[in-house]
């Protein structure tokens, strides 16, 4: 039985009868192809990328499964359509905290439209794509049985200062109530989160070492997709924290060149983490933010009031 995926924290929803991805029981997502070409060049990445005997398998755990593609009732009402049949590299969690991070100080590219390079430009300006090198796109951080989940609203993510990343990259890993903006942030599940041999930080360190050999791809506009389970840190179980890539709709051969822009983008991301390791006591300033959870109260579906 398909369904609307509720761990979906940014892209396109199958909301109000909307084309957007679905899910099933057995732990597959399926993402519908975009009508443009864009998701036949996300198709034809993830075939490349399947059959490509160069890429490792420590690297290859970081991407979804791919399962070909299949036609599938749209969630739009449209009829039948094709769809990316992909591993749910959520389905494992029961809570998830999830943060999508897109990657990159720019996400157009000399072989994109017109239309689409002047839209993208404008987004990296307004967002911390330029500044820091990424930009949050989505999140959900798991509050309690009782509030749920906290989703801040796109208008607000897009919004995020530099300030207001580091902040919400705290925020993911605190033992406080994430709509809570007057207690210090504790930092408390950093070790178990980014921490140790198996943690974030060195997931993306293992990442950014490919990216330093590899000329294969060029990954624009792409994410990178950080979760781990709350409630099983809680219960002294492991974290289960993973980061996966996901988004390949601008993806474009690398033609032996370093992927200058993913790379630069990652190495921000994994100072901003180590950062947070380092010195979780120290609380940055909070703009945009702060200001917005003043004003608004939290719902539990991720609206604001
Ligand atoms: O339409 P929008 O404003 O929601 O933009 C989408 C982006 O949302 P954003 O505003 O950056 O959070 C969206 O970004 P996220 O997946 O939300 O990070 C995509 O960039 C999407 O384009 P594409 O499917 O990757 O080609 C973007 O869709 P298109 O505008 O390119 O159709
Ligand atoms: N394979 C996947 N498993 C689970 N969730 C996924 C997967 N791929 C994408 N998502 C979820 O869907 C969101 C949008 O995915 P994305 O591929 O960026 O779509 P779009 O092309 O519409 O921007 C992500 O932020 C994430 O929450």
């Amino acid at each position: 039985m398909l369904k609307v995926p509720d761990h979906q924290v940014a892209g396109h929803h199958a909301r109000d009868g909307k084309l957007g991805p679905l899910i099933d029981d057995s732990g597959r997502f399926y993402k519908p192809l975009q009508g443009d070409e864009r998701g036949s060049k996300e198709v034809a990445f993830y075939t490349s990328f399947s059959s490509n005997a160069r890429i490792p398998d420590h690297i290859r755990r970081f991407f979804p499964i791919f399962y070909g593609t299949q036609l599938l009732e749209a969630s739009d009402g449209s009829g039948l359509h094709p769809h990316l049949v992909l591993q749910d590299v959520v389905s494992g969690c029961h809570n998830p905290c999830i943060i999508d991070v897109k990657i990159g100080s720019r996400t157009w590219y000399l072989q994109a439209s017109e239309d689409y390079i002047q839209r993208s430009l404008k987004k990296d300006r307004e967002t911390t794509t330029l500044s820091l090198g990424f930009r949050i796109s989505g999140l959900q951080i798991y509050d309690s049985k009782e509030s749920g989940f906290w989703r801040p609203e796109k208008k607000l993510v897009l919004g995020f200062t530099a300030d207001d990343v580091r902040v919400v990259l705290r925020k993911f890993v605190s033992s406080n109530s994430p709509t809570d903006s007057d207690s210090e942030l504790d930092c408390s599940f950093a070790s178990a989160v980014y921490g140790g041999s198996t943690g974030i930080l060195a997931q993306l360190l293992e990442l950014k070492a490919w990216f330093e050999d590899q000329t294969i791809f060029h990954f624009f506009s792409c994410s990178i997709l950080i979760m781990y389970d709350k409630e099983a840190i809680l219960k002294g179980m492991s974290s289960g924290a993973e980061i996966k890539l996901i988004d390949f709709a601008h993806v474009v051969e690398g033609e032996g060149v370093i992927d200058h822009n993913f790379l630069g983008g990652l190495c921000s991301l994994i100072k901003m983490i180590s950062e947070i390791l380092t010195s979780p006591d120290e609380n940055p300033n909070i703009t945009c933010l702060q200001d917005y959870e003043k004003n608004h109260s939290y719902l539990e579906n991720g609206t604001t009031e």
